[in-house]
Order: C-alpha cells, then structure tokens, then sequence
C-alpha cells in the first residue's frame, strides 16, 4: 500500500477533529475554517518528464524492466518532496515545482550502481526515496538539474541473521514493520520505533541517524548499525567488519546521516535484542518541567535506565498529547504539572527489577505515580499523531514539530529560547500560536527537547511559518543546541548546520563528496552546499 499522497499514513485511518477540538481551537487560537479545497491528484499540471530518451532507455537497461522507470504523473507526486507540514500544504495547493523526472525502481546493489553511472554520464541527479517521511526537506535537491527518485521498495529483504552474535543484515528498503516481523519471527526485535515507524525505512533511518521512542532502553539507530554497505558513482564502499575497532577512524560514522549525499545505502548490519516477554509502560506527574527534567537525569546518570522515558512540559500536558488519544474527550487530563512515561520492556523479571529501582528514584525526586493507564494510552496512541496534524490542516489550524539536544546545564535556557522565539515571531506574524514541548531522548550528558507548534494558518500558510522556523533554528545554535537531534540536515537545515560544522567542517565533507561523487550527482545541495 502507498502512503497517502497528500498527508500521512494509511488513508483509511484518517480521522476528523472533534467538534470539541474545533471550538477550542477557534477559541483558543482564532482558527478558522479554510476557504480553498486541496487539490485532487488527478487535478495537478504535471510537466512532462525532461529525462531525454536516450537517458530513459539507459536507465532502463539498467534495471532489466522498463517497468522499473516510471515516469507517469502519478508516480512522480508520489515521491515529491517529504512529510513537513509546508511539504503538505505545498502538495495540497498542487504545487509540484520540485517534482522528479522519473521514479526508478532498483532491485540490487548492482542495478543501483549501474543508474548511478548512467546519472553521472547524463547528468541526472539521483535522490534516495526510502519510505518519503523525511521532514527536512531530504527529498528535495537544489534544482539546477532534473532529477530522478530512487525508490528502494524493492530492496526488502532479511539478508542474513546471525544467532550467536546478534546481529541481522537488512536491505534499505523495508518499511520498519516488514524490518521488525521479519526479525520477530526469528525471536529478536530491532527496537526502532519512531513515530514515524509505520512507513519509515532502514536505510532511511540510517541515512538521517533517526531515534526511536524506546531509545532509552535501545538506543539510537546509529547506535544499532555495525556495518554498511554503499553504492556511489565510483563504485562499491563497504564499512564496519568488527564490533568495535581501532583500525583508523570509524568511516561507518561518515555514512550515518549522510543524507543521500554521498551514496546510496543498500544493506545495513545491526545489532538485534531478544523479543521481549514483557512491556509495561506507566505515568508519572512531576509539579514542573524542571522538576520532572531533573528526575530524567538522574535516572540517565545513576540508572536503570527504563526502556522508553519521556516528559511533557506543563502546556503538552494540559493539551493531553502525552495520550494523543484522549485530545478533546471528556476524560482528557486537566490536572497541572508535567506527564511523564516510563516503559520497561524485556524478561519479566528484569522488567520487574528496573521498574523498581526506577520507582524508587522517580519517587525521590518528587514523582507521582499515576498508575499504567497513562502509559498504556501513550502506547496505544504512539503513531496516531501524524493522522492528527492531517486532521488540523483540514480544520484550518496550522501544526508543525521542530526538535533539538543540548546538554542538561543547556537545557533550561535552550528550551526557553526556542519557545520564545517561536512564540514571537508568530504573534507578530498575527497567529499567536500554542507551543508543547516534550524531553523523548535522554543521555548520561544531555536530552532531546521536541517541539509542537499549533496556531491558525493565516493567509499563506508556508510563508507564515518560515520566519517562525528561522527564528527558532537561530535560538536553537545561539543556545548551544545542535541543529538536529534526529530528523537530520536536508534543505531545510543546511544552513545551521554548515554553521553548526564551521567552514572547516563543510570543506571536509565537499572534499569526500567530489571523490566519490565527481558528477555531483547525488541528492545535490542535501546536507551541504553544492560547491
Ligand atoms: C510524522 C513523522 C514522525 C516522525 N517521527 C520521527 C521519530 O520519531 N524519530 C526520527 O528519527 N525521525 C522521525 N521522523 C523523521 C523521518 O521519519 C526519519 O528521518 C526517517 O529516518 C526517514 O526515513 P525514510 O525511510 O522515510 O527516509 P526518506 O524520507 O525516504 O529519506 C530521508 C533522507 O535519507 C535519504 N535516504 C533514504 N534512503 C536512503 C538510502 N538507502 N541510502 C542513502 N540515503 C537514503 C533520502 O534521500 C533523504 O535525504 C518523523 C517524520 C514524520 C513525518
């Protein structure tokens, strides 16, 4: 099945806002219906691909079908751009300026090196499409060229698992559940669950260094990947073939967050865990966020860590996005201070052990203990809130997330900065807006800080928030946060991070770039600028 070509994840799961919802959104932040329909798919201006014939028929001999190029309307709109909230709006208002030339197909390591020399000698920019939830404008390269998609669906399979040393071999293309029962049917779990994790891929995750929700307890995907394997226009790269090793630097770490920039990943090799028996998730008040920030430390520094572990700041919490499934219903939470969950999952008897030694730390710092029913909602209600920005987007409401880490004496400020800067430049904008924030990635040394942002659409909507998101990527590097905790560099990042890495940084990256990539053909003006 296709994800939703306007919005997100599977379209029968779409849900409208409750009436409740829309009153208090009109109440709370002047939101108002919207006055244009979205755009049908079959009602968009589709240019004609600009790929010349004689390029089709190379790629298409590359890949033994020409089924596997495809270059109808369709197909392209499936793969322009990501999943940001102006990714949306922009596709909604049919606007394809950044469409693909053609979408291909790849069925091999050896099919997606052979297109990535018929791109180089036509010079046809190449973008990796794994499972098109990137959020930072991943999927859309500088368009001084045209440019093809490079869909890794294909590449699905469980290469290799090996028992004795935990570890499975993947190819890009599985969607994080296909990863997961695949490896669930042998006994052992990946771990990874971002909430994007319905659509998101392997070598996406390992392209944009993504972090699931149970990071604590797994730990982030870069974490995971012991070894890659790389198809660039020149040729086959290959990294990480021990555990660990002090054989020069670690080029596994120049691949992980790569971004397409510098070749397609085509199989990842990570560590796997058990299957665990058993998973309890439960609540915890804190009376604030610093208190509950505080508690989330010491458990990050002196331990045990619980497998998921996640605080809400106090507006989040009153909102109820901590239980997303509860927004708006009579049972909504309504009391102060800040939710947290805690999950443990594993063996009953290790679950049992942490559950209590984290208890009686979270207690010591001042914790509630609300019972598991708030964990329980929380788990049940995990992926549901992408379907809810859909739904705000159809009411009129703008909503759209930004993230950020910085060290634990950092954080205070970084969080403040950031809601300050996002509120401000909002309100000028005339959409004052409601910002929730949420710790979701904790760290012996720091955390991520996750921003939600909810305000009305105004007149242009994409327009309207590109200030807001400017102003907050300035307070994020003034404060000393990094520029992305997990949703990566793209476009849309790339100049916070050519400040975050320093010219220095940039020169080094541009210099591997020309080696493996002379054409400058891969997912161009992603990550870096194009030199
Ligand atoms: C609603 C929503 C929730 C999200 N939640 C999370 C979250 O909880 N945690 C998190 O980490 N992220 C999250 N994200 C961001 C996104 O899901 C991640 O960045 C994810 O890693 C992208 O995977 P993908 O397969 O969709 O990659 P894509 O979007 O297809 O690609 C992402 C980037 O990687 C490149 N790429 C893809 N595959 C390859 C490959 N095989 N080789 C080389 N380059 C490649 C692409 O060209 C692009 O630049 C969320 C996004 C959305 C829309």
């Amino acid at each position: 099945m296709d994800m939703l070509w306007s919005g997100w994840g599977d379209p029968d799961k779409a849900a409208p806002l409750p009436d409740s919802v829309i009153g208090l959104l009109r109440d709370l932040l002047g939101v108002a219906p919207r006055e244009n329909e979205p755009a049908q798919l079959d009602g968009i201006a589709v240019p004609q691909s600009p790929l010349a014939d004689d390029t089709l028929r190379a790629l298409a001999e590359c890949l033994g079908d020409g089924a596997y190029v495809r270059t109808d309307a369709e197909s392209r709109i499936r793969h322009t751009r990501g999943k940001s909230t102006p990714d949306l709006l922009r596709i909604r208002a049919g606007e394809v300026d950044d469409i693909p030339a053609a979408v291909l197909l790849p069925g091999s390591h050896d099919e997606v090196l052979a297109v990535l020399r018929v791109c180089a000698e036509h010079g046809v920019a190449a973008v990796p499409f794994g499972g098109g939830t990137s959020v930072v404008g991943g999927l859309a390269p500088e368009l001084k060229r045209c440019f093809v998609a490079m869909d890794l669906r294909r590449l699905d399979g469980l290469l290799a698992l090996d028992e004795v040393s935990r570890t499975a071999t993947l190819q890009p293309g599985l969607r994080a559940p296909q990863a997961e029962a695949l490896l669930n049917e042998r006994g052992f779990t990946l771990g990874h669950f971002p909430q994007s994790y319905e659509w998101a891929s392997i070598g996406g995750f390992a392209a944009a260094r993504s972090s699931g929700q149970a990071s604590a307890g797994y730990g982030r995907f870069d974490e995971m990947v012991l070894g890659l394997t790389v198809a660039t226009p020149e040729g086959t790269w290959e990294a990480g073939r021990a555990p660990r090793s002090a054989a020069g630097p670690d080029l596994r770490q120049l691949i992980l967050g790569s971004e397409g920039a510098l070749g397609v990943i085509t199989s990842v090799t990570v560590r796997i865990r058990p299957l665990p028996t058993t998973r309890i998730y439960e609540g915890w008040r804190f009376a604030s966020f610093e208190a509950g920030a505080a508690a989330l430390r010491t458990l990050a520094q002196g331990g045990p860590q619980p497998t998921v572990l996640r605080l809400s700041d106090e507006t989040e919490t009153f909102i109820g996005l901590a239980q997303p499934d509860k927004i708006g219903s009579s049972d909504a939470p309504a009391a102060a201070g800040c939710m947290a969950i805690a999950g443990f999952e594993g063996t009953a008897e290790d679950t049992a052990d942490r559950r209590a030694r984290a208890r009686k730390v979270l207690l010591g710092c001042g914790g509630e203990y609300v019972g598991e029913e708030p964990g329980d909602r929380w788990a049940h209600g995990r992926y549901n809130a992408p379907y809810l920005r859909d739904a705000l987007l159809d009411a009129g409401a703008f909503a759209e997330t930004l993230e950020t880490a910085g060290f634990w004496s950092a954080l205070p400020a970084l969080y403040d900065a950031v809601r300050q800067a996002l509120t401000a430049a909002l309100t000028e904008g005339g959409t004052p807006p409601l910002v929730m924030c949420h710790i979701s990635h904790v760290y012996e040394n720091g955390a991520s800080l996750y921003f939600t942002v909810v305000s009305a659409q105004g007149d242009d909507p994409v327009a309207h928030w590109a200030p807001a998101k400017q102003a907050a990527n300035d307070a994020i590097l003034a404060s000393g946060g990094t520029i992305s905790h997990h949703h990566g560099v793209g476009t849309d990042h790339r100049d916070w991070y050519t400040e975050e890495i320093g010219p220095v940084g940039v020169r080094i990256l541009q210099a591997v770039k020309a080696e493996i990539d002379p054409a400058g053909v891969l997912n161009p003006g992603v990550l870096i600028p194009v030199r």
